[in-house]
C-alpha cells in the first residue's frame, strides 16, 4: 500500500488526486492533508482518510478545524505545517497540488525526508530548479511530473537515450482568450478568463492559460526535470488539448502522448509509475474526433511567453522575479484591481527593474522572491 501526503487536498488537482485514492482504496492511504481556508472541506476529507496530520494556513483556521477531526489527527498550521504535512510523517509520496512558490520549503523538506515528489506545483521548479534539481539528485530522489505535458513527454522520454532527443514541444491549448487579437483583450472580465476551454483547474493557473504564462513556466519546467536547453523547447498551439505534448528524436521521429483533457491520468501515472492502471477517466476516440489543429506559436500575440524564454535563459534570480511578479500580477487581476493586459506589463517592469543575480540558496530565492511581490503589487 502506497501512503500518500497530499499538499494541496482542496484544489483541482488536490481533489482529482482523492478521486484517484477512492477508486483503488486498496493501494494507497492518505497519511497527511494541507489545504489553505477551506476548512469545512478539509474536515471532511479528514474523517473520510483520517490522516495523522493535516495542515491549515493559519492558527485561526486550525483552530477552527481542531474540535472536528477524528481522534488520530493532529492539525498543524502555515508555513511549518506544510512542511511537516510533507516530511514528518511515514508518507511514501508527497504530491504537490498547492499552488505558488509558497510550496518551496515543504518541496525541499520532503527532499530532504527521501519522499517521491509527484510534482503538480510547478511554480517550486521554477522558482529554484536548480536547487531542487540538485538536492534530489544528491538525496536520490524522484520527482515524476503531474503535469499534463511533462507527464507526456515523460512518458515519450520512457526508455530513450537523451542524446536521442532533438526537441520537446509542449503543447499550448491558447487559453479562454485563443481566438482573439490583442486589441479584443482590453476590457475581458474575470469571469471570461477564467472560463478555460478544456481544462477545469484552479483559478491562478486558468489566468496562467490565458496569457500564456502558464506554457512559460512549462517551459522552465521541462528544462529542469528533462535536463534539455531552451533552443530545444519548442511550443505548438493546439487547441483540443488532445495530443499532451510530444519529443521529436534525432532521427525524426516524433513521439507524443494523446488522450482526452483529464488530469487525473498524469495524476494516477504518477502514483503507479512505473506500473499503469485503469483510470476512471473516458477513454480517447480519435475517429469521433476527426481533426485535431495546430497553429504556429504568436510571441507578438503572447509576449509573456517571449518573456519566460528570456528569463530561463538569463537563469539565476530571473526565473524567480518572473514567477513572484506574476503571482501577484494574477491576484491583482483576480480581486479586480487590474485589467487583464496589466498582468503582462507588471511581468515586464519587476523583470525590468531587476539586477539578476546568483541564488544559491533558498533564503536567497526566498529574498528575491518577496522582492519582485512586492514591486509587482505597486506597479
Ligand atoms: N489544476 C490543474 O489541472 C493543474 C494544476 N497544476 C498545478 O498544480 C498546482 C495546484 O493547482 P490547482 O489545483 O489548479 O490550484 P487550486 O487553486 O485549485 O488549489 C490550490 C490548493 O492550494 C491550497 N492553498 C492555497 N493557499 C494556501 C496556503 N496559504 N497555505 C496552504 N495551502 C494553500 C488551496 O487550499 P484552499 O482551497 O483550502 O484555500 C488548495 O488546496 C499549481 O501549481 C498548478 O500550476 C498543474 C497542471 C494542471
Ligand atoms: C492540465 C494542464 O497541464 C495545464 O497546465 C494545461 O496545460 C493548461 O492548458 P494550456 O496552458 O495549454 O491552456
Ligand atoms: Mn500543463
Amino acid at each position: 500500500m502506497k501512503k500518500i501526503a497530499l499538499l494541496g487536498s482542496t484544489g483541482s488537482i488536490g481533489t482529482q488526486t482523492l478521486d484517484i485514492v477512492d477508486h483503488h482504496p486498496e493501494q494507497y492511504k492518505v497519511v497527511a492533508l494541507s489545504a489553505g481556508s477551506r476548512v469545512d472541506e478539509l474536515v471532511v476529507q479528514a474523517n473520510k482518510y483520517k490522516p495523522v496530520l493535516v495542515s491549515l494556513a493559519t492558527k485561526d483556521l486550525a483552530d477552527r478545524a481542531a474540535p472536528h477531526l477524528p481522534s488520530g489527527t493532529r492539525v498543524a498550521y502555515g508555513e511549518q505545517g506544510l512542511i511537516d504535512v510533507a516530511a514528518s510523517t511515514d508518507a511514501d509520496i508527497v504530491v504537490t497540488a498547492i499552488m505558488g512558490s509558497r510550496g518551496l520549503p515543504a518541496t525541499m523538506a520532503a527532499i530532504e525526508a527521501g519522499k517521491t515528489i509527484a510534482l503538480a506545483n510547478k511554480e517550486t521548479l521554477v522558482t529554484a530548479g536548480h536547487l531542487v534539481m540538485k538536492r534530489a539528485k544528491e538525496r536520490g530522489v524522484s520527482i515524476l511530473p503531474v503535469d499534463s505535458e511533462h507527464s507526456a513527454i515523460f512518458q515519450c522520454l520512457n526508455g530513450e537515450r537523451a542524446q536521442t532527443v532533438k526537441t520537446v514541444t509542449l503543447t499550448a491549448s491558447g487559453g479562454s482568450f485563443r481566438d482573439r487579437t490583442r486589441d479584443e483583450l482590453a476590457g475581458v472580465t474575470v469571469e471570461q478568463a477564467l472560463n478555460h476551454p478544456n481544462w477545469s483547474m484552479g483559478a491562478k493557473i486558468t489566468i496562467d492559460s490565458a496569457t500564456m504564462v502558464n506554457k512559460g513556466l512549462e517551459v522552465m519546467e521541462a528544462k529542469w526535470l528533462y535536463d534539455v536547453d531552451y533552443d530545444q523547447i519548442k511550443v505548438l498551439i493546439h487547441p483540443e488539448s488532445i495530443i499532451h505534448s510530444y519529443v521529436e528524436f534525432v532521427d525524426n521521429s516524433i513521439v507524443a502522448q494523446l488522450g482526452l483533457p483529464d488530469m487525473r491520468v498524469p495524476i494516477q501515472y504518477a502514483l503507479t509509475y512505473p506500473d499503469r492502471q485503469p483510470t476512471p477517466t473516458e477513454p480517447l476516440d480519435l475517429a469521433a474526433i476527426g481533426k485535431l489543429h495546430f497553429r504556429e506559436m504568436d510571441y507578438e500575440r503572447y509576449p509573456a511567453l517571449r518573456l519566460a524564454f528570456q528569463c530561463g535563459r538569463l537563469g539565476q534570480s530571473a526565473p524567480t522575479v518572473y514567477n513572484a511578479a506574476n503571482e501577484i500580477a494574477v491576484a491583482r487581476f483576480l480581486n479586480g484591481e487590474i485589467a487583464f493586459l496589466d498582468i503582462e506589463r507588471i511581468l515586464q517592469q519587476v523583470v525590468d527593474r531587476h539586477q539578476v543575480c546568483a541564488v544559491d540558496h533558498i533564503d536567497a530565492i526566498e529574498e528575491i522572491d518577496q522582492w519582485a511581490r512586492s514591486v509587482a503589487a505597486k506597479v
